[in-house]
């Protein structure tokens, strides 16, 4: 039997910036969720090492997609002689703050790991994952999580499973972009998980992408008339939270036809680790 396997999107709940190393990384304080809604990736194995992507994505060359890439790099970590010939289903917009290639990068190591039985354990996965981009390990993690350091310190937490509304704006904002911005704050206090908890959430990226892109500037008002609302990760998605799913597809239904997004529940189990439960 084919098994799907769900690579989910995340939000970043809050997201403080720190500070700035050496190497020109900047060290955060974020609060992972993922979110009910999911790319989905099928996996056929080969006999021979050959990883081909059935389904490319318009805009990424294979050798740069992020699929292609985590396979390979599993290939070479554990000595592994099978292929793959793997598809997907791509539903999460691309560059919005949803971490959707981290996190088919993520469900390609975790997938593959257990389709080849390389026999590699969840912290080896990570430490691959880390290399191919900042958010892959907490979807290999599988928990909501308080993350530090660029997002590998992570310890599992509880946020509230709240309704969200996500939209994107339509506009790409590349992580570099706000990284490099010269007014980003990077000064803020590191503070403890319960003092962050017990504060009000926000996103140090939010001034400058609403600064930066009037589509972002218009797109937090018009949510934060009906809801609380904020940037996820760089952006440019905006997220709105609501304690029923009905509220949340309410207001997605009043909404001007500028905007374009969906409604899904944030879950503190990626679906990606309740299938894998079920597999072994
Ligand atoms: C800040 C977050 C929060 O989730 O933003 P989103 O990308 O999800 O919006 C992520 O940690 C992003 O992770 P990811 O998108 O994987 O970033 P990477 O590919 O590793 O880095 C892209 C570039 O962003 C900058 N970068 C990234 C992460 C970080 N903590 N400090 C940085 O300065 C670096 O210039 C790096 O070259
Ligand atoms: N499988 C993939 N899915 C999405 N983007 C990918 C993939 N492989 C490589 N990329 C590249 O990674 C960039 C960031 O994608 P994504 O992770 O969706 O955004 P973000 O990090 O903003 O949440 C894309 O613009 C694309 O060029």
């Amino acid at each position: 039997m084919m098994v799907n396997w769900p690579s989910p999107a995340k939000l970043n709940l809050f997201l403080y910036i720190n500070g700035r190393r050496p190497d020109g990384y900047h060290d955060l304080q974020t609060l992972f969720q993922f979110l009910d809604y999911s790319d989905t990736l099928n996996f056929i194995l080969r006999q021979d090492q050959q990883i081909r992507l059935l389904t490319p994505i318009s805009g990424v060359p294979d050798e740069q997609n992020l699929i292609v890439r985590a396979a390979r790099m599993l290939q070479q970590f554990s000595d592994c002689h099978l292929g793959a010939d793997i598809s997907i289903t791509k539903i999460l917009p691309m560059g919005g703050g949803l971490g959707g290639g981290s996190s088919n990068a993520a469900t390609v190591l975790v997938a593959l790991n257990h389709l080849w039985k390389c026999g590699l354990t969840t912290e080896q996965l990570c430490k691959i994952g880390l290399t191919l981009g900042a958010d892959v390990p907490v979807f290999i993690y599988g928990h909501a999580a308080f993350a530090e350091g660029v997002g590998e310190k992570l310890q599992p937490t509880q946020p509230k499973e709240k309704w969200y509304l996500v939209a994107h704006p339509g506009v790409h904002i590349p992580t570099p972009l706000i990284f490099n911005e010269p007014e980003l704050v990077r000064n803020t206090p590191k503070r403890t998980l319960t003092t962050l908890l017990a504060s009000p959430f926000s996103n140090d990226c939010e001034p400058i992408a609403r600064k930066r892109f009037p589509e972002v500037e218009q797109l937090i008002s018009w949510l934060l008339e009906y809801a609380p609302s904020r940037l996820t990760g760089t952006g440019a998605c905006v997220f709105s939270e609501f304690d029923t799913q009905a509220a949340a597809v309410d207001v997605l239904k009043q909404a001007p036809e500028w905007l374009h997004g969906f409604v899904a529940q944030g879950v503190n189990t990626s679906p990606l680790q309740a299938i894998l439960s079920r597999q072994v």
